[in-house]
């Protein structure tokens, strides 16, 4: 079955509707997105599989959906390391990284250390405002994303592919296939080229998703957006 996707320019949009006309906050937007990437990492690994999450975080909004994953975890009994090598200086990533710190969850700088001695990965670098090459110091994470035998749960995108085209034709990433992708509002373009459980929003890409209210209010507003 076709998936319908929306590229990077109309998921930002979708956002920015939803915290205009929509007047969600991007904490809860957030929060959502944590959430639901939590529970896709619980249905894809429960914490009898193994209690290491490692959660790479970038330093945009994915990075931050990553840091409220990483608290819903601990909650449900897991015990994640955070990898978030750039800490952005905004006060929403800054809180999330406190709330992580008062539950004395760990912070690692040593990404490819961290990731010999771990039960899954959380890809949390990038969504759908990458672009270009991937730059330093995200270029030997990338690398080691690519070669691990860990299972990978991407957020939204795996990170190193182009939001439209997906795995880049040369340099790191593009060996990159993570064992899982959720992904967040819509499926982003790159789908296409993505083998392996995918995961939308708050459940899998089955009709569940049709009794969300969250989702009819984006496909709503994201109608109204296209009509206009
Ligand atoms: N609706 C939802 O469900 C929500 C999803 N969210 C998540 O937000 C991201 C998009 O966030 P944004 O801040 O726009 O961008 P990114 O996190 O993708 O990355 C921006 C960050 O990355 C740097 N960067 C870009 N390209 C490169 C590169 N080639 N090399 C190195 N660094 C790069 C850039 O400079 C920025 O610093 C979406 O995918 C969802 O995961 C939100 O949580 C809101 C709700």
């Amino acid at each position: 079955m076709a998936l319908k996707t929306i590229g990077a320019k109309d998921a930002a949009s979708l956002d920015a509707d939803l915290m205009s006309v929509g007047a969600f906050s991007l904490d809860q937007l957030m929060e959502l997105a944590g959430l639901s990437v939590s529970q896709a990492l619980y249905r894809v690994h429960p914490p009898t599989a193994g209690k290491r999450i490692l959660v790479a975080c970038g330093p945009g909004n994915n990075g931050g959906d990553g840091l409220v994953a990483a608290r819903h975890l601990f909650h449900y009994g897991y015990s994640p390391t955070i990898f978030y090598p750039i800490p952005t200086n905004k006060e929403i990533y800054t809180r999330l990284a406190t709330q992580l710190k008062n539950l004395s969850i760990p912070f690692t700088d040593d990404f490819s250390h961290a990731a010999q001695s771990t039960d899954h990965i959380i890809d949390a670098i990038f969504g759908f405002s990458f672009s270009g090459e991937v730059r330093d110091p995200f270029r030997s994470v990338i690398a080691t994303l690519e070669s691990t035998k860990v299972p990978v749960l991407s957020v939204d995108a795996p990170s190193s592919w182009n939001i439209q085209d997906g795995p880049p034709g040369n340099g790191p990433g593009k060996e990159f296939m993570p064992q899982s992708l959720i992904s967040l509002t819509a499926p982003k373009p790159l789908v296409k080229h993505y083998r392996g459980t995918h995961f939308l929003g708050g459940g899998s890409c089955r009709p569940r998703w049709r009794r969300s209210i969250i989702w009819s209010i984006r496909v709503i507003l994201g109608m109204i957006r296209w009509l206009m």
